[in-house]
């Protein structure tokens, strides 16, 4: 069983009990997150949390001032001939304290609302960033993108958790110092302030375990989901979604789904608020034992009116202050859980170690690459999408690949692109693994469009330039390379030329045909000065004599390359030195034109079979 799969059986299931040690075990991911905030903006994490600190002072200097206020009107009220000077003083330290507290409470939300902003933006780039760092299988694996999915909602759901573990903070300063003012006068009520919110804390923190484990049992449906409400309404699907009348089939799978999610939701939030409305009643019994203590200690004496209300206000405010850590706690726990997901998305490792130290990649390519008894399978396939494949890619030479849907012709233009690595056999570039060599000048030394590029919602320009980004403000280069894929007179023809958006996303673009797509596309490829040219059916939607100009053109222009094309139109595949026939992964002939018709075998059959075609 693959490791991913041991860490998903010790997550929470359906039926285990996500324990207290569990919870407290997830607080450990909070300094790493406290790391990721400093690093967001060390500035505001400083003055946030001393804003919180001089606030956590304010609830027992407001309450103390009120005592003393009341204490010196009932003197005054006794004796009217005692100075007022001191009360008027202390109701303008009260106003004070008023203003200041005011002032620090919106500061304090100012501050989390910049930080928490940033701090979304940060992780989306580092989420981003390390999606970079990943393997392509690894995106093709369902659990992986389940993770990706979770860490993805850790954005914003986390700027959330930031707010509340610094409240958390602030909070317990302030219990800590109400706390203090309660000690002094009498020791037991705090007994009864536990009594009043333990049994409230330990209720909400066992709903929020079960909403946790809903949430968690329901990422890939909620994927599902999103995926629905994108088909059903979205540019890119409207047409097909119109013509297949497929909107009433996405509806009612969205309505299954999301009825499920309601009704688990439902069920979950009714017991949570009828168990809740309980646990206020036993807060609110606690609250009213030690107000009637404190009015009878006042009643016989004991007490002053001011401390009376100094005392009620305090335990009020304890209570309050102290059952709101407790339940932030178990949130603080839950949004911890959350961020155990978002750690181990960032623990995920790409499997492509590069090695330690890389050979630089040959200029020119000396013999070229060889296929040794090469096997593929994809992670998520028992079936072997390439077997014991073996040949040679001659430098400079232009090869065909040739076979039906399926065959393993992308598979082996990705094999040689290293998106991925053989799992059986190896391939050799002038007589060295592959995997000798350093990816990213690979990369930039073997260029390949592939049949399903992307078509990127942005000018034509960055359309072409991300063929090779570094060079996106080169215009002289951008247009050179629609020259040579021969878009240049379609984008001439645009209202914005090569400014004009493409795609209807936004505004002012334009939709493209496909063939003209593909125009755009190709001039990716002459973007790069790469050493090795793969186009992968990247002319299919062009008509036949302009497949059969591109093709002409692109020899031409990669006249001392080395180049790959497949294409499933013999005219153009005939211009390739040798032709490579795959069959289930398998090669069963390779030669030129000629010389597999005069072999009367495969390719001949298939020939034949396309030129009766147009007979
Ligand atoms: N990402 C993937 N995950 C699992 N299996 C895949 C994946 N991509 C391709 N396959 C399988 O590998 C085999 C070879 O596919 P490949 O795309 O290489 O064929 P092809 O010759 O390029 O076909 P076509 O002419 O249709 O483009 C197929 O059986 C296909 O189902």
């Amino acid at each position: 069983m693959s490791a991913q799969m041991n860490a998903r059986r010790k997550r929470p299931g359906k039926d285990e009990e996500l324990t207290f040690k569990e919870r407290l075990a997830a607080l450990r991911n909070l300094p790493a997150f406290f790391r990721m905030v400093w690093q967001t903006s060390p500035g505001l994490t400083i003055a946030n949390t001393l804003l919180r600190v001089a606030q956590s002072a304010m609830p027992l200097s407001l309450l103390y001032v009120g005592k003393l206020i009341i204490d010196q009107v009932v003197l005054l009220s006794k004796d009217a001939s005692h100075s007022a000077t001191w009360l008027w003083e202390l109701v303008a330290i009260e106003f004070a304290l008023a203003i200041v507290s005011d002032a620090l409470s919106r500061a304090i939300s100012l501050l989390d609302g910049l930080l928490g902003d940033l701090f979304a933006n940060h992780t989306s780039i580092k989420i981003m960033e390390h999606a970079a760092r990943l393997d392509l299988d690894q995106f093709e694996d369902a659990e992986f993108y389940d993770k990706l999915e979770r860490a993805r909602q850790q954005t914003s759901g986390r700027t959330v958790l930031l707010a509340q573990v610094l409240s958390q903070v602030q909070d317990v300063i302030t219990v800590a110092f109400l706390a203090a003012g309660l000690m002094i006068f009498n020791p037991w009520l705090i007994l009864l302030l536990l009594l009043a919110v333990v049994p409230a804390f330990l209720n909400e923190s066992h709903f929020n375990d079960l909403y946790y484990k809903l949430a968690w049992g329901q990422t890939s449906d909620r994927r599902e989901l999103d995926y629905i409400r994108y088909l059903g309404a979205s540019d890119e699907t409207a047409k097909e979604v119109k013509v297949f009348d497929l909107s009433n089939f996405l509806i009612d799978r969205f309505r299954a789904i999301s009825d499920k999610f309601y009704t688990d939701k439902k069920t979950l939030q009714v017991r949570d608020s009828i168990w809740g409305t309980v646990f206020a009643f036993v807060g609110a019994a606690g609250y009213y034992a030690a107000y009637v203590i404190i009015i009878l200690q006042t009643i016989r004496g004991r007490l002053s009116i001011g401390d009376l209300a100094f005392l009620a206000g305090s335990f009020r405010q304890l209570r309050t202050t102290f059952q709101g850590i407790l339940i932030r706690f178990s949130s603080v726990t839950q949004g911890a859980l959350y961020l155990r997901d978002l750690f181990e998305y960032f623990e995920i490792q790409p499997k492509m170690v590069a090695v330690a130290r890389p050979r630089p990649f040959p200029r020119p390519i000396q013999t070229g690459f060889t296929f040794e008894d090469v096997g593929f399978k994809y992670v998520n396939s028992d079936k072997w999408a390439i077997r014991h494949l073996s040949f040679t890619l001659h430098a400079g030479e232009k090869l065909a690949l040739v076979g039906e849907n399926g065959a393993g012709k992308t598979t082996l233009v990705k094999l040689l692109s290293r998106l991925y690595d053989p799992v059986e056999g190896r391939i050799l570039l002038d007589g060295v693994d592959l995997r000798e060599y350093d990816i990213n000048e690979l990369r930039t030394q073997v260029g390949v469009i592939f049949q399903d590029y992307q078509r990127y919602q942005m000018t034509v320009s960055q359309n072409i330039a991300v063929g090779k980004i570094t060079e996106s403000h080169n215009q002289p280069m951008i247009e050179e390379a629609a020259r040579q894929s021969l878009a240049y007179p379609l984008i001439e023809k645009m209202p914005h030329g090569f400014d004009q958006m493409l795609g209807r996303r936004f505004s002012q673009g334009v939709e493209l045909s496909g063939g003209e797509w593909q125009k755009i596309a190709l001039a990716r490829a002459y973007m790069k000065d790469a050493q090795l040219l793969i186009l992968d059916e990247p002319t299919s939607a062009l008509d036949a004599r302009a497949e059969y100009n591109v093709f002409l053109h692109f020899a031409e222009l990669t006249r001392d390359k080395t180049a790959v094309l497949i294409s499933h139109r013999f005219s153009t595949v005939r211009m390739a030195n040798r032709i490579l026939v795959l069959e289930r992964g398998s090669l069963v002939e390779i030669g030129s034109h000629q010389e597999l018709l005069d072999k009367k075998g495969r390719y001949a059959e298939l020939f034949e079979l396309q030129a009766a075609g147009y007979k």
